[in-house]
This record gives structure tokens, C-alpha cells and sequence, in this order.
């Protein structure tokens, strides 16, 4: 990716905007078994960008070694030009990389308005006690928070079900609620690890709907890990296939369609 120079700058050039992400020569193994090896892609703001392939391909583990759970051997990620690699999964997060996961990580005991206040933690800058010693700046605070939980709940018509236990709540609401908890984090990059498995075709096209609606509300960036091929060739911009931790192919869905090692490795024609 071509950097801006300081001539350009003074010359008032155009300017090439560098990638919210960049992902270089990522390569993770476990022991004997290569997890990836040399994936690199860019990811623009405000994109939506898909990646796909069968089972074991590595795409769990981009979004893991993006979010600093797992450490690549080799590699580097960087986000706005700041480097990922080698930071703890709470540093990251703070650096605005927000997840969902394949299973629900919700607290079952806690209401859906107090499962969105978590996602507000990291944001949080009174703590315990000095918000006992500064009751007005931590209520304001507070006040902020709320506020900013309130636009999730209408962004994800979460309004009739703000006090129920997540634990009472049906399967696609709660996945629903997941997603608000990222949200509520205010990324810039959103990490989306299979949004719709487990779920009927309602549930699945109630979560596109949100997707679209977050896209179009919400500056951020988003990943997102699929099998569902028809809500990834919906939703994407660009999309990378990968077969046993390499990368086969990047481009827009129409290209991916086409692409006969897609269509050989993964899609057999299904789409
Ligand atoms: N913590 C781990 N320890 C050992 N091996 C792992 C670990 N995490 C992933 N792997 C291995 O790395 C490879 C890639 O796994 P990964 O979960 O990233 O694939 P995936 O594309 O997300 O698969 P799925 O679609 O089934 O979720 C697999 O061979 C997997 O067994």
C-alpha cells in the first residue's frame, strides 16, 4: 500500500488513504498442524469484508490472532498504522477491535440492558472508588453510557426485551443482543464469528437486516466468518477464501463466485 510522502503533502497531491487493516504474511501453527500460512489481505473503513472456507481452514484463527488471543509466528497486523501483533487481547480491544463469538458468550443472570453496559466497560474511565470520591463525574458518565446503550437497543430493536434475563432470551435475540454488546464497544473493527449458525431462515435474515442497518448507522469496519454463502455473497464487499490456512482467493463475491478454485474447493457449484 503506497504511502503518503511528505512532498505529497506539500504539494497538495491527491492522497492514496492508507487500509484500516493491514494483515501481512500471517502464519500460526500448532505444533505439527499449520493453522495459516502467508494470509494477507487489507481491509478498508467502513468495509464488510467475508472470509470463507470448509472447516479447519484457518478462519477462526485470523480472528483470533487479529483480537490478540493467538500469537502468529510470524506476521504483523497493524490498525490505523498502530501495530496488533503482540498485544493482549484487553489492549486490542481497547484499540476499537470488538467480537462476536460462534457461541454465545452472554451472562445468562444478567438483563439485556446489563449485558450492553459491559461492552461500555473498557470505555469506562471512573472506577469504583474514585467514583465514590467523584459522584458527579461517574454519574455523567454513566448518564453517557446509557445513552449510548439506548442507540443500540433501538438500532437492534432490542426495546421489548431490555430487562430480560439473556439467559430467558430466544436463540436469534440473543445472538442479536451479542452483537449489540460488540457494538456497545464502539470499534472500528468488528470481528463476526459465524453470526448466523444455528439459526432458521427467519433468524438469519432478521440478523442480515441488522447487519445492513449497523453498516449504514455505524462507522466501522467489519469481518465476517461464515459458511452461510448466501448472507456472505449478500453482504460482503470482498471476500477471501481460504483452503488449509492459504489464501485461494480474494475479490467481490461476484468475482469469488466465478473463481473455479473457489467453486472447486468449497462452493461445488452451490451457489
Ligand atoms: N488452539 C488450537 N490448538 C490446536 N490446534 C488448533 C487450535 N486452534 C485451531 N487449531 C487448528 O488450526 C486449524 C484451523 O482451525 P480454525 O478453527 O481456525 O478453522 P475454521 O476455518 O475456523 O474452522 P470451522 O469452520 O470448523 O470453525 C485446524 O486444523 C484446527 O484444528
Amino acid at each position: 500500500m503506497e504511502r503518503l510522502t511528505e512532498r505529497d503533502e506539500e504539494d497538495g497531491a491527491p492522497q492514496p488513504v492508507p487500509p484500516l487493516l493491514e494483515v501481512r504474511d500471517l502464519t500460526l501453527r500448532f505444533g505439527g498442524v499449520s493453522a495459516l500460512r502467508g494470509v494477507g489481505f487489507e481491509v478498508a473503513r467502513g468495509e464488510l469484508f467475508a472470509v470463507i472456507g470448509p472447516n479447519g481452514a484457518g478462519k477462526t484463527s485470523i480472528l483470533n490472532c487479529l483480537n490478540g488471543v493467538y500469537r502468529p509466528q510470524r506476521g504483523t497486523i497493524t490498525l490505523s498504522g498502530q501495530r496488533l501483533t503482540g498485544r493482549s487481547p484487553a489492549a486490542i480491544a481497547a484499540m476499537g477491535v470488538a467480537r462476536t463469538f460462534q457461541n454465545l458468550g452472554l451472562f445468562e443472570q444478567l438483563t439485556v440492558i446489563e449485558n450492553l453496559m459491559l461492552g461500555r466497560h473498557h470505555l469506562m474511565r471512573t472506577g469504583m472508588l474514585s467514583g465514590m470520591v467523584w459522584w458527579g463525574r461517574a454519574k455523567r458518565e454513566e448518564v453517557e453510557h446509557r445513552a449510548a446503550v439506548e442507540e443500540i437497543i433501538e438500532l437492534l430493536e432490542l426495546e421489548p426485551h431490555r430487562h430480560t434475563l439473556a439467559g430467558l432470551l430466544p436463540y436469534g435475540v440473543a445472538k442479536r443482543v451479542e452483537l449489540g454488546r460488540a457494538l456497545a464497544m464502539a470499534p472500528t473493527l468488528l470481528l463476526l464469528d459465524e453470526p448466523v449458525a444455528g439459526m432458521n431462515v427467519e433468524e438469519t435474515e432478521d440478523m442480515a437486516r441488522y447487519l445492513v442497518e449497523v453498516r449504514r448507522e455505524l462507522d466501522l469496519a467489519m469481518i465476517l466468518v461464515e459458511h452461510d454463502m448466501r448472507l456472505v455473497m449478500d453482504l460482503a464487499d470482498r471476500v477471501l477464501a481460504l483452503d488449509f490456512g492459504v489464501p485461494v482467493a480474494t475479490g467481490t463475491p461476484a468475482r469469488i463466485q466465478r473463481d473455479p478454485r473457489v467453486v472447486e474447493a468449497y462452493l461445488g457449484g452451490a451457489v
